[in-house]
């Protein structure tokens, strides 16, 4: 594409170093170490390093031309900006032909249960044979094809790249989480949503967002920007839960149609006579269009808003009800989500990504309503993240359990033993012990362990690492809880 027709909906540039004409532009990047020949470099001054530092790198590896905000000194046509992190996302969508004009697209936010209802709806869509792409925290998938994600939702070149490569790959129905961090920075703006989906809000990424009013106003972005035009062809729905203290303030976000689900607000969809068990969830979907019982292997209360989420953005959709319910009754469950480490035990180990107060207290409330003897917590809370949220995460272990282990998260760049006196300072009751090595403190757990307790290890769930200082190690809470069990069994 020229250079020129690329920038052909950014009204305010200023040309600099060298003529724009003619620059054909092969690709766009904003990495230099994935520049190639004949590509635009675009410099994003970041959170821990400012790209236009690398405007020479990316000159060397062969970029055509540099948008950028600031003056770089490069011998190839540059283009200056008020705000590249702004103008990615427009040049990106024209550069890959707006994709999600052409793709079906579902967004879902809230705190909690975004991976959970967007699986959900991967099983929705595909038991009625439309193909899904999905990009969420614990990867992307296009078909059956997973690839690697940094983020939950990544940066607006990514995001159209992958667009892009969906409406190629004949994707009928993709499906993404929304965080919050992705609303406030734009890496969703050119996204055409078709149905914007909220969970919940509670608690969470206030290292971030400046108090719960900003997050609350950063999470209504999904539903104020889902256009509002009138269009036969391609409505729009605001798919809300009504038992949420938020859900007015989102309501009067949008334009557009709102679909309400819910347990005890009367909402278009709504789950009635619930029947929760320890292993499986039975509940009628009632619905606009007709009612059906649902038998599905999902545990908890916070499963049916799930599932009352998924099946609500489904019904708007088109996805016919008995479809829906098949779908769900399906689902085994989601990696790392109330997710049970099978082997010859007679106590319960569950693994699960509560990394909130607010999804703490849902699993533990879950495991509490079917515990016959005690409940053991393996829990840490991460670094560079909400410090807030250590003592309230606490606070609910200790509440709800007979003994609590607190161990290291993901410490990042902070010292693991600081996390955890953020943890503990303050604590009344004694019924806990510190053990910063998570694999030690997971030994400890199963090694207490007797019949019929329970042991929930929270806060990592999938993850198959845990980061200390800038490195990356292997591990996976699943398997070292599985090794312990094992050891145990030959003690
Ligand atoms: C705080 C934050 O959001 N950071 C994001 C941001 O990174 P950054 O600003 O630090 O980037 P940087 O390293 O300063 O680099 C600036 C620019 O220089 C470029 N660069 C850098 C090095 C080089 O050699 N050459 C080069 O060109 C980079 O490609 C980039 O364009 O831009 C990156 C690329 O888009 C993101 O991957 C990164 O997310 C980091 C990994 C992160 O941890 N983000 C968290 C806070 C986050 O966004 N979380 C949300 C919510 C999760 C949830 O639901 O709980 C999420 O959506 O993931
Ligand atoms: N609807 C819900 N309400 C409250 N807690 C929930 C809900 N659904 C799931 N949880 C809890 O939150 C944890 C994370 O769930 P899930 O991964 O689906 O949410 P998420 O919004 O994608 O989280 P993240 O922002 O970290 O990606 C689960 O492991 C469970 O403990
Ligand atoms: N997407 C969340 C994941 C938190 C997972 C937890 N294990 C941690 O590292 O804090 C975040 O980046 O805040
Ligand atoms: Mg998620």
């Amino acid at each position: 594409m020229k250079l020129s027709e690329l920038l052909s909906e950014l009204t305010f540039y200023e040309e600099l170093n060298a003529p724009i004409d003619n620059v054909e532009i092969k690709n766009v990047e904003m990495d230099s170490r994935e520049v190639g020949d004949g590509d635009l470099f675009i410099c994003i001054d970041g959170f821990t390093v400012d790209g236009h530092k690398f405007a020479e790198q990316a000159v060397q590896n062969g970029a055509s031309a540099i948008l950028a905000e600031k003056d770089v000194s490069v011998p190839v046509p540059t283009v200056k900006v008020a705000n590249t992190s702004r103008a990615l996302p427009i040049v990106a969508g024209k550069f890959f032909q707006y994709p999600t004009k052409k793709l079906p697209l579902i967004g879902v936010t809230g705190t909690n249960g975004k991976t959970t209802v967007t699986y959900l709806l991967e099983s929705i869509f595909n038991q009625v044979s439309r193909k899904t792409g999905l990009i969420g925290t614990i990867q992307m998938k296009i078909g059956e094809d997973i690839h690697p994600v940094k983020n939950t939702t990544p940066d607006a070149l990514f995001l159209q790249r992958t667009f892009k490569q969906m409406h190629d790959e004949k994707v009928e129905q993709a499906i993404m989480e929304v965080s919050s961090h992705a609303l406030d920075l734009g890496r969703v703006h050119g996204c055409d949503f078709d149905i914007a989906v909220f969970t919940n809000i509670s608690q969470d990424h206030l290292d971030y967002h400046r108090n719960m009013e900003d997050y609350l106003h950063a999470k209504s972005l999904l539903f104020s920007q889902l256009g509002n035009s009138f269009d036969e062809e391609n409505k729009k729905y605001a798919v809300i839960n009504l038992d949420d203290p938020h859900a007015d303030f989102l309501i009067r976000s949008t334009a557009q149609q709102v679909v309400t689900y819910g347990c005890e607000h009367e909402a278009h969809v709504m789950a009635e006579e619930i029947n929760l068990e320890v292993t499986r969830t039975e509940f009628t979907l009632k619905t606009p269009v007709g009612s059906v019982r649902i038998n599905s292997r999902l545990v908890g209360t916070f499963n049916i808003y799930n599932m009352l989420a998924a099946s609500a953005a489904a019904i708007a959709a088109n996805v016919p009800l008995s479809e829906i319910k098949d779908a769900l009754e399906k689902v085994k469950g989601v990696s790392g989500r109330f997710e049970p480490v099978e082997g010859n035990h007679d106590f319960a180990v569950i693994v699960d990504y509560a990394h909130t107060p607010d999804s703490l207290e849902n699993v533990l409330q879950t495991i509490k309503g079917f515990a016959k003897q005690k409940v053991y917590v393996v829990v840490g809370c991460g670094g560079d993240r909400d410090k807030t949220k250590r003592p309230l995460m606490a606070d609910v272990a200790m509440n709800y359990a007979d003994h609590v282990i607190f161990t290291s998260d993901n410490p990042r760049t902070e010292d693991s033993g600081e996390i955890l006196s953020d943890m503990t300072d303050g604590l009344e009751d004694n019924h806990y012990e510190v053990i910063e090595g998570r694999k030690e403190a997971i030994n400890m757990a199963v090694k207490l362990a007797d019949t019929d307790d329970i042991i929930l290890i929270a806060g990592k769930g999938h993850e198959t690492y845990q980061e200390i200082g800038g490195t990356r190690y292997d591990f996976d809470d699943r398997v070292e809880a599985k090794k312990a069990i094992d050891k145990k069994g030959t003690l």
